[in-house]
């Protein structure tokens, strides 16, 4: 017999053994910090999910992805890029995901002071889908300070960061398992965006992680 703890704990790791081999690294000293101004800064950390690929297959496949419109002044465009969200508390798609959120909540715990709870995805069918320029500020993220983890899977995107007070924009291109978190003033004094490129790019996943309350 097992207890419960320790018969999901097994559970868990034959399910990411047996479905290609996807696996969530340690985070501790192996993330680092670039402060931006303002009172904004960037965690990194490359290649912290192994079978990276695997999994973006997966998710790909199984995540009920949903198409969005928005009003633009007199017109109605579709969203470019596809989308699912996971509410506080709603089962996660797939069980890695499970996983970044508890190791995300460990490793934050503390600066933090409360779990992520959200779970935003969006699948870049190519490059000719895109985020254009926003923080994100609907909600807690207007006045406070809060954190936006970021996976990238699939192919690499540049995602471009520059500040509201002007300045040069920030280049990084995560893809295939890379950790980027968002913290401190960055939803409201910097802007990001996954820009559209001229020239064709391969599919991109990618998941956020957040607290309750900010989208
Ligand atoms: O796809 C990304 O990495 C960023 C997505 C984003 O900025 C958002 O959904 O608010
Ligand atoms: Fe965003």
């Amino acid at each position: 017999m097992f207890d419960s703890v320790g018969s999901l704990g097994s559970m868990f790791q034959a399910s990411l053994l047996d479905a290609d081999e996807v696996g969530v690294g340690s985070l501790g000293s192996s993330v680092r910090r670039v402060p931006l101004t303002d009172g904004a800064w960037i965690d990194l950390r490359p290649g912290w999910i192994s079978g990276a690929d695997a999994l973006f297959q997966r998710l790909v496949e199984t995540v009920p992805w949903r198409d969005e419109q928005r009003r633009m002044y007199d017109r109605v465009v579709a969203v470019p890029r596809r989308l699912a969200f996971y509410r506080a508390g709603a089962p996660l798609p797939d069980p890695a995901l499970a996983e970044m959120k508890r190791l995300l909540d460990e490793h934050y715990a503390e600066e933090l002071g409360e779990p992520f709870a959200t779970a935003g995805l969006c699948l870049y069918r190519d490059h000719r889908d895109s985020v254009s320029w926003h923080g994100d500020r609907y909600g807690r993220g207007r006045h406070e300070d809060v954190m936006v983890a970021i996976v990238s899977l699939g192919t690499p995107r540049p995602l471009l960061l520059r500040p509201r007070s002007g300045g040069p924009a920030r280049r990084y291109e995560p893809g295939h398992g890379d950790l980027l978190v968002m913290g401190g003033s960055c939803q409201r004094t910097w802007e990001h965006a996954i820009p559209k490129s001229a020239r064709p790019l391969g599919p991109r996943v990618s998941i956020q992680f957040r607290p309750a309350n900010v989208s």
